[in-house]
């Protein structure tokens, strides 16, 4: 029941009810019996396509649509209801069979696990309810929601494409009467021709051409935008993007997954589909003229009579053809793959170039790194030589395959025209009919480079995405970060254990608190997970069981020995991760001239390479003049004022007391100097197994 109340639905009751009416038609003689079945079959189709991906719907209910228009117009022109220019262009009864072929075919397919892999990466934005995307102007009306403007889209394209076809096909005709006038040397017969049926299919097939551009590019735009922005939200959410490496799913550089598989993505699906299908249309179609050409096709030099010979081989033609393709072009699918890869390992190395020139510079590292760049970019050649040869090998099939169907149907159907069997306008119809289905099989043939780069791509955001569902599940698994807290606004840790990502366990805290209002010290050995500690109360560290509150409502700021520093003005790093328009310019001069940076207070527009401008300590300096504008309720320093002086050092800690009374402070440092700006110190102590344990201990008197 509820598959006949979706769009399907009622369209499959729709179909049902026109098949029945031309059941029903009294003695016209089209459309025939066969088309009335069909549309039964089409509602049927139609009815089990209700669970199908989102995006392979379009194209089911496109068919249908399909199927409705042409029976209909049949109905109507076997009625006399249609002008006769009109009915003399309709397609022939069989097209609206094939429609329901091709249907059938989609929905066959959605079954077939590459399809699949596929239609996961696609259907989200086809469903999607967003509100149409206001980045691009292009077909911002064409819907309500951004998936409707997306599904509308892709019906317009297959509609546009098969256009395209219906054009061909006239060509093909044209083909036939030209040719056949020109033997019969009627002038008038030509030009009329000409006139009339050339210029108009000419005008035709440039105006169809750039509206499919038009169509095409609009939706890769938009379903490009829509995909890249959703990737990244998700892959910046919640620590996700910190937790993938965590993951046993491969997911190198995700900057190159979201930059450029999913526009490569987007073009090879949108080609591939519609495209593809128009092409297989194309084919059925000419196959169709093919066998009425060749219904009593008589064997050269003989008088054996084969019916429809030059489909069958034209279909023996595909069936070896495409075989062939496949074994020669399959180890290419490995190959794109890695190049995707390689590509993207060398371009990963040179960008670290870039962003630590300096420490390179400063340890003579240019040659070790020259070293490192020829070894990936070896990588990269060595793959690429493989793909050039097995490309050449595919392009030595599939140019002889060209050649030899360009003579073959003039070979073949040559007696009978010298016989004066058939008549010029028939030969050029065969071997332009041949030539076309030669076209659509070469589409499919040559498709097979694309298929392969597909393939990896979409291997590769399938990967992307499912790394992504693991990380997420690990911000959930673990210990299970608690908020909210019934110990007077404190972090608490009751029976934790935080482990490394093999298992092994680092850290072990029967009971700890860090009282809200009192700054504590964390100190201990290198390596006994102070920093981990941290990460684990800042909830992004996965590994572990036990419990951690942390007060509910209450906001933290976590500052690292190396601050990161984004791209951009220096009003942008400071107010970091706040954006820009959160503070006025005074608050932000303010910050700075406390965290002493007093002579950056005037740069705020300055737009540099702050991370490598700014001295490390000044890096640490700015870090703090965050947290002063932050304001956070918890400040935890890991290490954070270990490039400065101990004079600065102990100049920022009064600072931030004075500047930030309601935050309670919680360091990590290692310098004894530090004490004194603590209420409470926690000391990780060895304990058994290997572990440390955080345990409360003296103050250290301060020293004379
Ligand atoms: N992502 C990770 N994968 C594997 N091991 C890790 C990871 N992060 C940290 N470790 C390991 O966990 C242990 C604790 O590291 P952590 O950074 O917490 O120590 P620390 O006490 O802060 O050290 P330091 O005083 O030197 O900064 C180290 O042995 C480190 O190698």
């Amino acid at each position: 029941m509820a598959a006949l109340k979706s769009g399907l639905g009622v369209q499959a009751v729709l179909t049902a009810l026109v098949a029945l009416l031309l059941l029903a038609a009294p003695g016209l003689p089209s459309p025939p019996l066969y088309v009335s079945l069909a549309g039964f079959a089409m509602a049927g189709i139609l009815l089990a396509s209700n669970t199908l991906s989102a995006y392979l719907k379009i194209f089911v209910s496109v068919y249908g649509i399909g199927y409705l228009l042409l029976a209909l117009a049949k109905t109507l022109a076997a009625l006399g209801a249609l002008p006769a220019m009109v009915a003399a262009l309709l397609p022939p009864d069989f097209a609206a069979t094939g429609s329901v072929v091709f249907a059938a075919i989609v929905l066959a397919i959605s079954y077939w696990k590459p399809i699949r892999d596929i239609t996961l990466i696609a259907d989200p934005y086809f469903a999607s309810h967003d509100k149409p995307s206001r980045e691009i102007g292009m077909f911002r009306r064409f819907g309500r929601t951004e998936g409707q403007i997306g599904r509308n889209l892709v019906a317009l394209s297959i509609f546009v494409n098969f256009a395209d076809v219906a054009i061909t096909l006239g060509f093909n005709f044209y083909y036939r009467d030209m040719y056949n006038s020109l033997q019969a040397l009627d002038a008038q017969a030509f030009w009329n021709q000409v006139v009339w049926t050339f210029i108009p299919l000419a005008v035709l097939n440039v105006a169809i051409g750039m509206f499919d551009l038009y169509v095409d590019s609009g939706l890769q735009l938009r379903w490009r935008t829509w995909l890249t922005h959703s990737l990244y939200e998700r892959w910046l959410g919640d620590g996700t993007h910190y937790r993938i490496p965590f993951t046993d799913e491969h997911a190198d550089n995700p900057d190159q997954r979201i930059q450029s598989d999913v526009n490569a993505f987007i073009a090879q699906t949108t080609t591939l589909s519609t495209r593809l299908l128009s092409q297989a249309a194309q084919l059925v179609s000419f196959i169709v003229i093919l066998w009425t050409l060749s219904r009593d096709f008589v064997l050269p030099f003989t008088d054996t009579v084969i019916p429809g010979f030059l489909v069958w081989l034209v279909i023996a033609y595909a069936v070896v053809g495409t075989w062939l393709t496949h074994i020669i072009g399959k180890p290419l699918i490995g190959l794109d793959y890695r190049q995707e890869q390689v590509e993207a390992d060398f371009r990963f190395a040179l960008a670290r170039n870039r962003i630590y020139s300096e420490q390179i510079a400063l340890l003579r590292g240019e040659r070790a790194e020259a070293s490192r760049l020829t070894t990936l970019f070896h990588a990269i050649v060595d793959n690429y030589v493989g793909i050039i040869f097995r490309r050449i090998k595919l392009i030595a099939f599939t140019f002889s395959y060209r050649q030899a169907s360009t003579i073959f149907p003039l070979i073949i159907a040559a007696p009978s025209f010298f016989a004066k069997k058939i008549t010029l306008g028939a030969l050029q119809q065969t071997a332009n009919a041949f030539s076309n289905v030669q076209g659509s099989l070469n589409f499919f043939i040559n498709s097979y480079t694309i298929l392969a780069a597909y393939k990896a791509n979409t291997i590769r955001l399938g990967s992307f995405k499912r790394a992504m569902t693991k990380a997420e599940a690990l911000a959930g698994a673990g210990y299970g970060l608690a908020q909210g807290n019934d110990t007077a606004g404190s972090v608490t840790a009751r029976g934790l254990t935080l482990a490394l990502p093999d298992g092994r366990e680092i850290v072990r805290a029967e009971e700890l608190t860090l009282p809200k209002g009192a700054a504590t010290l964390l100190t201990g050995p290198s390596g006994s997970g102070k920093s981990t500690l941290f990460r684990a109360i800042a909830g992004i560290w996965p590994f572990g069981k036990g419990r951690i509150d942390v007060p509910a409502g209450q906001s933290a700021l976590v500052l690292p020995q190396r601050p990161y520093i984004p791209l951009g003005s220096l009003r942008g790093a400071v107010a970091y991760p706040n954006t820009v328009d959160r503070f006025s310019d005074e608050e932000i001069r303010e910050a700075l001239r406390a965290a002493q940076l007093p002579q950056f207070a005037d740069r705020l527009d300055e737009v540099d390479t702050w991370d490598r401008r700014l001295s490390g300590g000044e890096q640490q300096r700015l870090a703090l003049a965050r947290a002063i504008l932050a304001k956070p309720d918890w400040l935890f320093l890991d290490e954070a004022t270990a490039a400065l002086d101990e004079e600065t050092e102990a100049g920022i800690y009064r600072t931030l007391r004075e500047s930030l009374p309601g935050t309670t402070i919680v360091s990590i440092g290692h310098r004894s100097t530090l004490n004194r700006h603590h209420d409470q110190r926690v000391e990780m102590k060895p304990a058994e197994g290997g572990r440390f344990e955080p345990r409360l201990s003296a103050m250290p008197a301060p020293a004379e």
